[in-house]
Order: structure tokens, then sequence, then C-alpha cells
């Protein structure tokens, strides 16, 4: 042990390791403001950081210091902003209450969005059984031939009248793994503890590249799959308009059996819980409202596009 170290009497010894650990914090939260402010980093991929460990250098970041770092965000449109969305500047990121992140994340999204990320062009869809993400997601196929509808790969059967290429890809579970080896999926899950589906990655990176709009209709595990791999993406929560609305809905669908209906009601009373992790939320009263909040969504507010 040196000399000096051997000297110290031990709140010495604390305060040096302090002052230590200080700094490093210190450095570690300039990283994470100079990667923000050179757009390596997604200011939504540094919430979700900071929301699941608030002691990490996300976590321990101010507001203030999160939002200046934003390109075009400075000190007095950040204090605006915190005072618009009733959060106190000292506050630090880990530290912000539920529907303070919530306000915080919905204003980032909508920022990104505004502000020529890649937001407003990969929009997530997602939602418990039977909310009607499928029925919402066929009508903008219908209606909005501008948006474009990633194809999934599944390794279910396909049901009377569904198109290959068109619906799904349908594919046996070989080649399911073959494309979770090669990397060819932007996320996969296995749903309802039945069958794997996954979004392939080429059709929507080629997408987005071009400046289109996509989007994803899948399930919860994959939205998170989805913001993990694209922090920039738009995580969309379809809500039921009532609990018994949708067990009429998934009943009256009549597509599963009395026993799986249970399974997945049980499901979804979990997945409603996690509505708060995504951007925004729409209710699915009636179809084409719905869909066109979710088209709308899509759409760049200064009219870049
Ligand atoms: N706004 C609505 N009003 C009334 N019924 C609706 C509405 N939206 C969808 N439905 C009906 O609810 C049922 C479930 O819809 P859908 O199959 O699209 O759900 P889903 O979320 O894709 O389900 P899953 O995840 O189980 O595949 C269907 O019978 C559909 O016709
Ligand atoms: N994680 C993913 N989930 C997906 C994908 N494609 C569809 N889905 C979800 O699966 C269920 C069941 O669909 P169904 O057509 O068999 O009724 C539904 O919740 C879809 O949203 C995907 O690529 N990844």
């Amino acid at each position: 042990m040196p000399e000096s170290v051997k000297r110290s009497t031990p709140p010495e010894v604390d305060r040096v390791a302090a002052s230590r650990a200080a700094v490093a914090a210190r450095r570690a939260r300039a990283a994470v403001k100079a990667s923000v402010a050179a757009g390596e980093r997604s200011p939504l991929d540094v919430l979700r950081v900071a929301f699941e460990d608030a002691e990490s250098a996300e976590g321990r970041l101010r507001v203030t210091e999160f939002l200046t770092s934003i390109p075009a965000i400075g000190v007095t449109k950040s204090a605006r902003i915190l005072e618009d969305l009733e959060i106190s500047t000292a506050k630090r990121l880990g530290g912000l209450g539920r529907l303070q992140r919530r306000r915080l994340r919905e204003f980032v999204a909508a920022w990104i969005a505004a502000h020529g990320g890649t937001g407003d062009r990969l929009v997530v869809l997602a939602g418990p059984t039977a909310v009607g993400k499928g029925t919402v997601a066929s009508y903008i196929r219908r209606h909005h031939p501008e948006v474009r509808l990633s194809v999934s790969a599944t390794t279910r059967s396909p049901r009377p009248g569904e198109v290959e290429g068109e619906s799904y890809y349908f594919v046996d579970d070989a080649e399911f793994d073959r494309l979770i080896d090669s990397g060819e999926l932007l996320e996969w899950a296995t749903v309802h503890n039945a069958n794997r589906y996954g979004t392939p990655r080429g059709p929507v990176e080629a997408a987005i590249a071009a400046g289109d709009s996509v989007l994803l209709e899948i399930d919860i595990q994959g939205a998170r799959a989805v913001r993990r791999a694209m922090p920039e993406a738009t995580l969309v929560f379809l809500l039921p308009p009532t609990w018994d609305e949708l067990v009429r809905r998934l009943v009256g669908r009549g597509t599963e059996s009395p026993a799986e209906q249970q399974r997945r009601l049980e499901t979804a009373k979990v997945e409603l819980a996690a509505v708060d992790e995504f951007d925004h939320e729409v209710v699915n009263h009636d179809v084409p409202e719905a869909a066109q909040k979710v088209v709308d969504l899509m759409r760049p507010r200064s009219g870049r596009r």
C-alpha cells in the first residue's frame, strides 16, 4: 500500500474515494450529453436507460442537462419546456415520478418527430389480444397506401383467406431459426405461448432509408424489442374502450377456444399495465377514427414530407 494512503486517516481516504467517484460520475454524465448532442445517441434511448436504472449515468443526469444536450434546445427553452411539463429543473431523470416520465417521454418523442428523426417514420402498433390491432392495420392498408405495412414471418399455419407474402410469410421452424441466426429479423417473439412471429429487418430499413413511413403491427414483447433496436421508433398502445368491450371482442371473434380466451385475458391484464412504456395511447372506439390517429402520428407536424 503506498505511504500516502497508509498515513491517511479513514475519513480522508473516504473523501478521496468520494471525490474520485464524483469525477467519474461527472465524466460519465458528460459523455451521455455529448453523445446526444452529436446525434450518436437518441434522447429516447437515454430516457429508457434512465428510467430503468436511476443510479446509471443517464439516471443521474439532471433534466435540464438532458434537455439542453438535444440540438436546438437551449437553457431558456429547456426552462419553458420543464415549466409546461411541471417538472422542477433540479430533478434528475432517475428521480422523476411516473406521470413526469410519461410527459417527458411524450414531449421528446414529439420533438424528434417534428425535427426530422425516424420517430414519425417507424411506428409500432401494439396492444393486448383482440383490441383490434389487426383490424386497424388492415384499415390503414386499404385507406392509406402511402403507409407501408411490414409483413411478418410466422411459424403458424395460414388461416382461410390469408395470402403468403401479404398477410404473413409462412415459414417452418427450421426457416425461422435460420432467420434469427442470420440476423434477418429486427425483432421476434413467441406469441401467446404458441407460434413465433418476427419482423423482417431488410424491408423496414429500406423503407426508412427511402423516406417512407412503416407501420409494424406486433405484440408488446416485440414493441419492447423494437425500442431497444431503434429507440427513435414511435410506440403506440392501442387500448380497448373498456375491459368488458375487450372481452366482448375476443369472444365475439370466435377464433379461440374458451380455455385459450381465458389464457389470453390473463395475459391481457398484465399487458395493459405496459401502457406507460409507450409514447402514445389510442383508444379503439371506432376503427376509422383509431386508424386516423395512428396515421397522424406518422406525419411530420411541419409539413416536411
Ligand atoms: N373499433 C371496433 N369496434 C368494434 N369491434 C372491433 C373494433 N376493432 C376491432 N373489432 C373487432 O374485435 C375483434 C378483434 O380484432 P382483431 O382481430 O383486429 O384484434 P387483434 O388486436 O389483432 O387481436 P390478436 O392480437 O389476438 O391477433 C375482431 O372481431 C374485430 O372485428
Ligand atoms: N412480436 C411480434 N408479434 C407479431 C408479429 N406479427 C404479428 N404479431 C402479433 O402476433 C399476434 C397474433 O397474430 P395472429 O395473426 O396470429 O392473430 C398479434 O398480437 C400480432 O400483433 C411480429 O412480427 N412480431
